[in-house]
């Protein structure tokens, strides 16, 4: 039997549907929760993302504050623009969409932001405030990844998880998040100067393939039954390619393909952080009125 499908689209737009009400209650309080942007340079690729993530707020009723500079812009030009975006009422929320172009460091702009307003829960305090397990935004991948798990009844709690890759917004973060007691999965970190992935791989209950190499997941490699998540991003051919071969269909028993998995989980879960951000802001005008 071939493995069911984890469907990220349809999950994502499940999901936007029930964040439209919280959007409208908000709305109709004076608190409408507003999305910022910021791209920096010219990359096609980006440049979609960013022009996704405004769609989804339209459909949901999240304003729109799209901010871009050009490639030449200077660190303390992106520093300018995070201070007025920090400054605006009307952003409830916003991204600084990486990655930057090269000489403009991500963690000197992500440290600018006001961790109130950081809606991919990458601020250094977020990410500080999820190896403590206190209340923060989370980073919006790896929540994704536990929500669709979540959705299909994928058993988590006592599952052997092997992440694939090590990066601030996907592999880190989400051992974060599955070790909690929550979850309680037991995770396994790989990266690339792990001695032996094909033994991890082939111990795992859950794969989150998150590494950027094409085909380096093959069906070999996968327990039969397990839940194999495909978060690689490489472009083969002007496509996009993930880490997972197609194959792997046939011995899983769950698949979160590349694209139509995570890839739309990550951005609902942005909506989610936006509307939880406004909830909260709205909560403290009320306490301080
Ligand atoms: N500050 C920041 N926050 C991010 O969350 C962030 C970022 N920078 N930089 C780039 C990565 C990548 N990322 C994706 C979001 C949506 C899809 C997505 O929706 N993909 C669709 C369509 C893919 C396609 O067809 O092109 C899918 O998988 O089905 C993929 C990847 C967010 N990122």
């Amino acid at each position: 039997m071939p493995a069911t499908i984890l469907d990220g689209k349809a999950t994502a737009a499940a999901i936007r549907a029930e964040l439209t009400d919280r959007v409208a209650a908000l709305t109709a309080t004076g608190h409408r929760p507003g999305l910022g942007t910021l791209l920096v340079g010219d990359d096609p690729g980006s440049r979609w993302y960013v022009n996704a993530k405004h769609s989804d707020c339209a459909q949901v009723g999240i304003a729109s504050i799209q901010r871009e500079l050009p490639a030449t812009a200077t660190l303390s030009d992106v520093l300018e623009v995070v201070d007025e975006l920090n400054a605006d009422p009307a952003c409830t929320g916003y991204i600084v969409q990486l990655p930057l172009p090269r000489g403009i460091e991500a963690s000197v702009v992500l440290e600018r932001m006001d961790p109130a307003k950081d809606a991919d829960g990458l601020h250094p305090v977020n990410l500080g405030r999820l190896v403590l397990n206190v209340p923060g935004a989370l980073p919006c991948t790896p929540v994704g990844i536990v929500e669709l798990l979540r959705r299909y009844d994928v058993p988590i709690a006592g599952a052997e998880v092997v992440v694939v890759g090590r990066g601030i917004t996907v592999g880190r973060p989400l051992g974060l998040l599955l070790t909690r007691r929550s979850e309680n999965a037991t995770v396994t970190l790989c990266h690339t100067g792990t001695r032996d992935l094909a033994a991890h791989l082939r111990t795992a209950d859950i794969v989150v393939a998150a590494a950027g190499v094409p085909g380096l997941v093959g069906r070999d490699l996968v327990k039969p039954g397990a839940a194999v998540l495909d978060v690689g991003v490489s472009r083969v051919d002007g496509k996009i390619a993930g880490d997972v071969a197609k194959d792997v269909v046939e011995v899983a028993g769950f698949v979160a393909p590349n694209p139509g998995g995570v890839g739309p989980m990550t951005r609902a879960m942005l909506l989610q952080n936006v509307v939880l951000a406004a909830e909260q802001a709205a909560a403290v005008d009320v306490l301080t009125a």
